[in-house]
């Protein structure tokens, strides 16, 4: 596959998967969904690998969500191409495949992890950080959400208070007072966080593939449930990016300008 928005290597057993749109914070558009999908299908079906690390290009950011400079007027985002990407983006799709795929993913944040950026590094099995990351979802500022993984799922990782609070204040978080709350499992310098997530994933290689891939899919099961929640949050959310208060909280952002919902409230 011909690569444009992400980066794709496999070194020695571990692949690493980089969101390689600096310019835009590494938001991504429906090509840099299609294109992860099938760079974590790739190390799925390479039996040498046994660990993946997905990280942001740039010391700026890991992924700021849905790149809103290409999401349509008309509800969703820039691909219309079949059912299943509702939103015009196969989110979903790519949410399904972290958390299926057999081997262990490991989130490197680099910088910013906010919005559909955050949620991906939620739904990764382990999270390093960057000691200059900042974390939070923004979904409700600007017209969006996740009612799917990235809150049910959210809320087992930090408890439903803190869950509750990051979605509804959508503050932004910085990677000490992430990995208090749990969704951190260590911080390091920027300088070193490559050659950490690298030393964690050969610990891991070191590992029964056959032990690692169970405890994956046992941890999965207990809230396997959320798929079918994940599914029913999509199809949602492609019926309120079609209403003008989703599209108020897009077009202040791309305007910048304060956003009003208060006119949705009556
Ligand atoms: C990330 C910021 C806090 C960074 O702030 P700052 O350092 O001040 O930089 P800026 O000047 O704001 O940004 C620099 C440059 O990048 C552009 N940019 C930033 N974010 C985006 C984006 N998401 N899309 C497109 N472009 C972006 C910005 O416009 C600037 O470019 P200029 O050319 O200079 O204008 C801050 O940037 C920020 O808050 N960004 C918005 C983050 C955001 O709202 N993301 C979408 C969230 S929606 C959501 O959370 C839904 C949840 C979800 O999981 C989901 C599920 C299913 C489908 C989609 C989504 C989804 O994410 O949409």
């Amino acid at each position: 596959m011909g690569l444009t928005d992400i980066l794709y290597e496999k070194v020695e057993g571990v692949a690493k998967v980089t969101i390689n749109r600096p310019k835009s914070l590494n938001a991504f558009r429906a090509e840099t969904i299609k294109e992860l999908i099938w760079a974590f299908r790739d190390a799925w079906d390479d039996n040498r690998i046994g660990a993946v690390i997905l990280t942001g290009a740039g010391e700026k950011a890991f992924c700021v969500g849905g790149d809103q400079k290409e999401k349509g007027d008309e509800g969703g985002y820039d691909y219309n191409g079949g059912l299943g990407g509702g939103i015009g983006l196969e989110v979903e799709n790519l949410h399904q495949t972290i958390r299926n795929i057999p081997k262990p993913v490991i989130a490197a944040v680099n910088g910013y992890a906010i919005g559909g950026g955050h949620v991906l590094h939620v739904i990764c099995d382990l999270t390093i950080a960057a000691d200059t990351a900042k974390f939070g979802q923004s979904g409700p500022k600007v017209g969006s959400y996740d009612a799917g993984f990235g809150s049910a799922y959210l809320a087992r990782v930090v408890g439903e208070k803190k869950a509750r609070e990051i979605w509804y204040l959508c503050e932004q978080y910085t990677a000490e007072e992430s990995k208090e709350m749990g969704l951190v499992n260590k911080i390091v310098p920027a300088s070193e966080l490559q050659e950490e997530a690298d030393k964690w994933a050969r610990k891991i290689l070191e590992k029964s593939p056959t032990a690692i891939k169970m405890l994956k899919y046992s941890f999965n099961a207990d809230s396997a449930n959320i798929q079918g929640i994940s599914q029913l949050s999509m199809g949602s959310l492609a019926m309120f990016y079609n209403t003008e208060e989703s599209e108020e909280g897009k077009n202040a952002f791309l305007e910048k300008r304060p956003v009003d919902f208060n006119k949705f409230r009556k």
